[in-house]
């Protein structure tokens, strides 16, 4: 079935396309963004992809209305992907108890605890059925080249960016995240996600888990191309759910090359701290997709 076009909106000389398809993973109708920069709208240049995950409580629109990456992706023609955090409008007790679990709050990966096991499958939706939907869609397929992909994400979806980067090599040219839950398993936001969405709990969240990954030898994939920013004004941050450190210590014990982190003053989680930095992220992107 072709994606629905709910709304179409000019910006940055390009188009951004709100959408709206049923999943077969998630057994709900799914919202997505789609940016596409000028140099593709006639479909004779198609754009490689961007896919920005959003965090806890977003929808498809935040990153698209106050992210600011549309300027740079405009001026170098890349198109951006911005889909949802989770399934939306079912009936499972506790899905809406809480802002940091359940709607909202899907944390990029396939649930394998009833009853989230059914719906709840964020790394199938983003790494397979989204791409094969968005790119082979009559109409929108044309503005997109497939081939050329790279994430990132901020916050629980720099979780998902860094964990998806490393779970499906090479499918992602290249990897950036804004002030990730770097370290799930030892902060209290991914304890929770874990103790709920896996059989196997916090244990299971290895899996799920950049660090852990890393530190599991999983990476064979040479130069990992990854850009981390983090705000040392994130009271997020200063918190400890997001231990960026720790990412930083494992790449470092097993001698990994091509991970920037960097720590900027005083900005704090949110997308005034986001939109001071996203081109740049839009660049490391451009860099490994053969736009720059
Ligand atoms: N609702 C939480 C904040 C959650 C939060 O900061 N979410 C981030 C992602 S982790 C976000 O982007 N929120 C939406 C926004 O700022 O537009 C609180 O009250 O502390």
């Amino acid at each position: 079935m072709p994606l629905e076009t709910k709304a179409t909106i000019t910006t940055f000389g390009g188009k951004l396309f709100k959408l709206s398809h049923p999943s077969s993973v998630t057994g709900t109708p799914m919202n997505l963004n789609l940016f596409v920069p000028p140099s593709a709208l006639s479909k004779t240049a198609p754009a490689p992809v961007l896919i920005y995950l959003s965090g806890l409580t977003c929808s498809p629109d935040n990153c698209s209305e106050k992210g600011f990456f549309q300027h740079r992706a405009s001026q170098l023609g890349l198109a951006l992907v911005y889909p949802d955090t989770s399934p939306r409008g079912l009936s499972i007790p506790g899905q809406n108890d809480s802002w940091d679990f359940g709607e909202a709050a899907g944390f990029y990966l396939d649930a394998t605890a009833e009853p989230w096991r059914e719906n709840y499958k964020m790394e199938s939706y983003i790494t397979s059925e989204l791409p094969s939907i968005l790119f082979s869609d009559p109409e929108f397929g044309g503005y997109l080249d497939g081939t050329r992909v790279s994430i990132t994400g901020h916050s629980m979806g720099g979780h998902g960016a860094l964990t998806l980067y490393l779970k499906h090599q090479g499918k992602y040219q290249s990897v950036s995240a804004f002030a990730p839950i770097a370290n799930p398993t030892r902060c209290p936001w991914g304890e929770k996600a874990f103790r709920g969405y896996l059989a196997g709990g916090v244990e299971e969240g290895k899996k799920h888990d950049a660090v852990e990954l890393l530190r599991s030898g999983i990476w064979k994939g040479g130069d990992l191309k990854a850009l981390v920013d983090v705000g040392t004004g994130d009271n997020f941050y200063k918190s400890g759910q997001l231990l960026p450190e720790n990412l930083e210590a494992v790449v470092k014990e097993k001698g990994l090359e091509g991970v920037k982190v960097r720590y900027h003053e005083g900005y704090d989680h949110s997308y005034y701290f986001m939109a001071s930095f996203s081109g740049e992220h839009v660049e490391h992107a451009a860099r490994h997709l053969g736009l720059l």
